[in-house]
């Protein structure tokens, strides 16, 4: 009898860590770390400009006044360029106004950037001068406010009815207090990786040595075929790929970047992380709630929440659920536009997003694109990579980087990239979509392209020729890099050297404002709890939920009987084994055994654990996990199993009851502050 004890009781401690796993899982408190970088507002204000603007802009009046966004050729981009003027104001103050001394607003109005004069493309020197003149938080955020006017005039949108808002051009406006402008500057950025074999090790260049620059205000695109290094540079750019240390410089305001940083810099990821079970509206005033600023009131956070929906055009989808694989949502367009509401909700200086318009049609993209554009108008800057955009599209960008395999084939302005490729020999023969075109340039791929006589002369060898008789990929690719190292790469790397006249504010804010916390960790954790209910409400209360933990709790419940629960230590040590079950099944669904792994390094002082704030959220979660279960095991053996004890039944049965009563209890608990509180 005495061995069967022993061997309950031990089994016994192995089913607190698996019944923890049936009844426990909160993983969203991991996000602790997430949402932790609040920043105080910037005071920054002040004049910018770079020496190359006002280079540029000699350019421009001593060759043809080609008046700043006249001379290109695109339209659409051209007009609302010049149209837009950048505003650097100090944060409080509208946009709109002009004043003196370190508080003045400096309008620059976009014919200041570079000019490219088009009868100099084929020397290639305009090209130069072209290339070269041209990324939780923090935020001055008071409030967003709208005319009435305006919100009458403006429509929401949907993707049903997208090109009437474009035809009606009844785009919203963003009226975001204004942000610490940033200028972004990279120079000969480069990027390897060492990849370990079973027997070598060999180090592969992602990035080799890409330049350019973006102002506020600009959309820059990353274009290149898939795998030529897009999402790499763009981590670089957003300070998200430390290790390796990339090779080169990347500036802010023309400083490096520092961890202040980290809460101006919106990063909109590839693969949308979102809850399911949320609606639009909880899902941004959750975020609204988390990471803003502490002195704003409840009531200002979801006003702003509020603000960015209808920003967005998603006042329509607000109430509906975001969806997943077994739940029907909202469309693509609008799961793509809540992600960017999501980083634009703290009122970012960069705005990095990596491929926005995968997987969406040529409307809803084009839409998105507008989007960016429409953010980037209120001094932001943004960085986005593009697959395979619409020529309509296309010309939406200010500014383009072509990469190829790592290496840079075109910086400059996006609307003069065939420009540039025509000027080094290479134009389509059929009319084509530009960014077809470039991206069949990118992949060495002539077919019903001309051939520049430079790069026929290189073919010759099966080696270097495909089987229609154009030129080898390869040999194409060399020649494009070749083509821009000798005719632009010098030019725009001298210009990018020369540094930006910054007002000293701008360049110091970078590197020194200080962090403000979004909410404090008793407020955090009282949301990350409120959201978690709610995403798992429909999984907690499911009958076929219910039915399960009931039966596995009397399961379970009989590997209790005879187990000395009732002495306080054994009631510690219950606690302890299902508060450390509860923690390890939140390390993201890993298995038992590798929770326990990675648990065990924990312990062994964080050494392994890379993110602390990630392993001090997890020592909280674990102690607020442990006085739980305690305080449930004590309810359980203190007010249930006494009443239990009184019915006939074998213990272990009994035990069985108990805990599936105070599983069901806690459910129902759960459900209740559900329908109590009143989650928006
Ligand atoms: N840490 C790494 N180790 C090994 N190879 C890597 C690493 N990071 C990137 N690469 C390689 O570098 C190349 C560029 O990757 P990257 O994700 O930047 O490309 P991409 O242009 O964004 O591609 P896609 O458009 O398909 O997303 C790829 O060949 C990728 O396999």
């Amino acid at each position: 009898m005495r061995s069967w004890s022993s061997l309950t009781k031990k089994v016994n401690q192995t089913s607190f860590v698996f019944l923890s796993l049936l009844q426990y899982n909160k993983s969203s408190f991991l996000q602790f770390s997430l949402w932790d970088n609040m920043e105080k507002p910037n005071s920054s204000s002040g004049l910018w400009r770079t020496q190359s603007d006002q280079l540029a802009q000699m350019s421009s009046d001593t060759s043809r006044g080609g008046g700043g966004s006249g001379s290109g050729g695109s339209g659409g981009t051209h007009s609302r360029k010049s149209s837009r003027q950048m505003v650097f104001a100090s944060p409080g103050r509208s946009g709109g106004g002009s004043s003196n001394s370190k508080n003045t607003h400096i309008r620059k109005t976009r014919s200041a950037q570079m000019k490219f004069d088009l009868d100099d493309v084929g020397s290639g020197a305009a090209l130069s001068r072209a290339s070269s003149a041209s990324l939780g938080f923090s935020f001055s955020f008071t409030g967003f406010t709208m005319p009435p006017d305006e919100i009458a005039d403006s429509r929401p949108f949907s993707d049903d009815d997208i090109p009437e808002d474009i035809e009606a051009g009844t785009r919203r406006k963003f009226q975001t207090e204004p942000t610490l402008p940033i200028y972004l500057k990279f120079t000969e950025v480069t990027y390897k990786v060492v990849i370990k074999g079973m027997t070598s090790t060999v180090e592969k260049d992602i990035l080799n040595g890409i330049s350019g620059a973006v102002h506020p205000g600009e959309v820059l695109a990353l274009m290149g075929p898939s795998g030529s290094g897009k999402t790499t540079l763009l981590s670089l750019l957003g300070g998200r790929l430390t290790n390796p240390a990339p090779g080169g410089s990347i500036t802010y305001n023309d400083k490096p970047y520092s961890k202040f940083l980290k809460s101006r810099i919106g990063f909109v990821t590839q693969d949308d992380i979102l809850f399911p079970h949320l609606t639009v509206k909880e899902t941004l005033t959750y975020a609204a709630l988390l990471r803003l600023p502490k002195k704003l009131t409840k009531q200002e956070k979801e006003k702003r929440a509020a603000d960015v929906i209808r920003e967005l055009g998603l006042e329509r989808c607000q109430d509906t659920m975001i969806g997943g694989t077994f739940v029907r949502g909202v469309s693509g367009g609008e799961r793509k536009r809540v992600c960017i509401g999501l980083e634009i909700i703290i009122n970012p200086s960069l705005l990095f997003l990596d491929e926005p318009t995968s997987g969406l049609d040529s409307t809803t993209a084009l839409r998105i694109v507008e989007l960016l554009q429409d953010i980037a108008e209120t001094e932001k800057t943004v960085i986005t990579t593009i697959h395979q955009p619409s020529s309509r599209l296309f010309h939406k960008f200010d500014k383009l980087i072509l990469l190829g395999k790592g290496s840079l084939l075109y910086f400059g302005k996006a609307s003069e990239a065939m420009l540039y490729f025509s000027s080094i020999g290479c134009s389509p023969l059929i009319a084509m979509n530009p960014a077809e075109f470039l991206l069949d340039l990118a992949n060495g791929n002539m077919n019903e392209v001309s051939v520049p006589s430079e790069l026929q002369d290189r073919v010759g060898d099966s080696q270097s020729e495909t089987k229609n008789g154009k030129p080898a990929p390869s040999v194409v690719h060399d020649y494009l890099v070749e083509a821009y190292e000798t005719r632009v790469a010098e030019e725009t790397k001298k210009q990018l050297m020369i540094p930006a006249t910054l007002d000293e504010e701008l360049k110091s804010n970078v590197e020194s404002m200080k962090r403000e916390w979004g909410a404090s960790w008793r407020e955090q954790y009282w949301i990350l709890f409120k959201r978690g209910l709610k995403e798992r409400k429909h999984d907690y209360f499911s009958w076929l939920r219910i039915t399960q933990v009931l039966v596995t709790a009397i399961i379970l419940g009989l590997l209790w009987w005879q187990s000395e629960v009732h002495r306080p230590k054994d009631l510690d040590n219950q606690g302890l084994g299902l508060a450390i079950g509860a923690t390890l099944t939140d390390l993201k669904k890993a298995t038992t055994l590798a929770s326990v792994t990675v648990m065990a390094f924990m312990l062994a002082g964080g050494y392994f654990v890379k993110d602390v704030p990630i392993f001090i959220a997890w020592l909280r979660y674990l102690s607020f996990n442990y006085h739980t279960y305690r305080l449930l095991l004590k309810v359980q053996y203190e007010t249930i199993s006494p009443v239990i004890d009184g019915i006939k039944l074998d213990s272990g049965l009994k035990e069985a009851t108990a805990l599936g009563i105070m599983v069901f209890g806690y459910r129902l608990l759960a459900y209740l502050s559900l329908r109590r509180m009143k989650i928006h």
